[in-house]
């Protein structure tokens, strides 16, 4: 099933994120800024839009792998989460663990975000959970 996405774009330099091939799970978001993001350092960078996700979705803001292998450019908060409600702009925080000062170039694609469902779940407390077979036992208990 295919679900509209509305974007609206806020800036004379924001383009429609970019899905490279169809079928693609990532669109590619685009910088309106020029900026340097010095080795060690992260910044917000603006992307000129905004959208009204379809209902019962969220979009994951992810790192792009070229830009992670070649420069060590990555999504500080990976996956940033952009709930179905929020009307403002989408801004990525990107950090640069490398070791040389990264120039972050006007519509350059800095990230992707990928729209997913979100279970809608009503909040039960209780003293009582569920059986499971792992039960409490995790972090290394089934070995390497
Ligand atoms: O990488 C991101 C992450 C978040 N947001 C926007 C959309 C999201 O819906 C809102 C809030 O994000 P989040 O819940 O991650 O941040 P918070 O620190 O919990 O802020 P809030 O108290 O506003 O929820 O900020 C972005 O534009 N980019
Ligand atoms: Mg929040």
């Amino acid at each position: 099933m295919e679900y509209n996405l509305q974007i609206k774009l806020i800036h004379a330099d924001a383009k429609l994120p970019y899905r490279a091939n169809e079928g693609d799970a990532g669109l590619d978001l685009f910088s309106i800024e020029e900026k340097i993001i010095k080795a060690g350092e992260a910044a917000l960078i603006g992307t000129g839009i905004q959208m009204a996700l379809p209902k019962g979705t969220e979009a994951q803001i992810r790192p792009r792998s070229g830009l992670a292998l070649k420069h060590a450019i990555t999504v500080l908060n990976s996956p940033g989460t952009i709930d179905e409600g929020y009307r403002g702009e989408i801004k990525i925080i990107l950090i640069n663990h490398g070791k040389k000062d990264f120039k972050v170039e006007k519509q350059m694609r800095i990230a992707q975000m990928v729209i997913a469902p979100v279970l809608q779940v009503k909040l039960e407390e209780s003293n009582e959970l569920a059986e499971s077979v792992r039960g409490q036992a995790g972090f290394g208990s089934t070995g390497q």
